[in-house]
């Protein structure tokens, strides 16, 4: 990106008053995450997004249980990168100066809100909470394991794959049933209000970022369009060097670790 180019964003970025900003897997791929694209998208023989799925958790609660288990220790023993660091600050920066900063995440991994992001919309879920098949209680669980019979388990590249009987799977503290990851699946709905919220800032914003991501899963990969559809500019940061949709006004090619900060601060 030619230096013009950047300072015509850092212009446009001083003048804005409503900044929103999209975050996928990319941009906790510098903080060890895998994203959901190529290799890192397989969890032993099954593709990640098959097993993101209530079908996969009706049959087959232990498997699910077991691949959530390993991201949740891959994404409590992770670190905010440079990437989830400028954006805390930047927020930090758009409060001082009574700017409107909204960051909607797909991401479960929790990174931001550990790298001090505040007004942060994890539009599916977050792996740090449960939430009951029964009762609906919604609970903050960082236990590791977060149950006995899943210590030791979850290793991507094989290990004990014996079936753990429901019984034994993570329970409700409240009515003590079976309890899943508080995160939506491919197919289930995102939460009535966290749309609402997101049709808000997408309607209102005045200058959309959008952060290491594919741009498929639908809603989220309808938001910028939508921004550009209003005559918005819009920002891409990808890692790729060429833009997945040359619709946007800016295009950062490289590791968001090293052009977000470059591009914030
Ligand atoms: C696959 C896709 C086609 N399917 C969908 O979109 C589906 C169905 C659908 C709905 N509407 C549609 C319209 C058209 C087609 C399909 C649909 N959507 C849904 O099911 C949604 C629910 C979607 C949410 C699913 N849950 C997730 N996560 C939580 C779980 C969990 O995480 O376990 S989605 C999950 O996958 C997505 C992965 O995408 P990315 O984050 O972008 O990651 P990816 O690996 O793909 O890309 C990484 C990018 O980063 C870049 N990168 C890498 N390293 C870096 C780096 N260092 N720096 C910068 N960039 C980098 C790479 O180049 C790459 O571009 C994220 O959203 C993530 O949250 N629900 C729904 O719409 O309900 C109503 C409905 C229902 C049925 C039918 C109609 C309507
Ligand atoms: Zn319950």
């Amino acid at each position: 990106m030619s230096t013009r180019k950047l300072l015509d964003f850092r212009n446009l970025l001083s003048e804005s008053k409503n900044i929103a900003i999209l975050t996928g897997a990319g941009v906790s791929a510098e903080s060890g995450i895998g994203t959901f694209r190529g290799p890192s998208g397989m969890w032993r023989t099954h593709n990640a997004v098959d097993l993101a799925t209530p079908t996969a958790f009706a049959s087959n609660p232990s498997l699910v249980w077991e691949f959530y288990q390993w991201r949740r220790s891959v994404a409590f023993n992770a670190k905010p990168n440079d990437a989830h660091l400028a954006l805390a600050k930047f927020e930090e920066r758009c409060n001082r100066e009574n700017r409107q900063f909204t960051l909607l995440t797909q991401n479960v991994d929790g990174l931001h809100i550990k790298a001090g992001s505040k007004n942060v919309l994890e539009i599916h879920g977050s792996i740090r909470k449960v939430v009951c098949t029964k009762c609906k209680f919604v609970d903050e669980n960082l236990d590791q394991p977060i149950c006995e019979a899943l210590r030791g388990r979850g290793d991507p590249n094989g290990g004990n794959q014996s079936a753990i009987p429901v019984g034994e799977l993570p329970k409700c503290k409240r009515c003590s049933s079976l309890v899943r990851p508080f995160v939506v699946w491919f197919g289930e709905n995102l939460d009535r209000d966290v749309l609402k919220k997101c049709r808000k800032v997408v309607e209102t914003c005045d200058l959309f970022l959008v952060v290491g991501t594919s741009s498929v899963v639908y809603p989220a990969a309808s938001f910028a369009p939508f921004v550009a559809d209003r005559g918005k500019p819009v920002a891409e940061f990808n890692i790729e060097d060429e833009p997945a949709s040359s619709t946007f006004q800016f295009y950062f090619a490289g590791p968001c670790g090293t052009t977000l900060p470059a591009a914030l601060s």
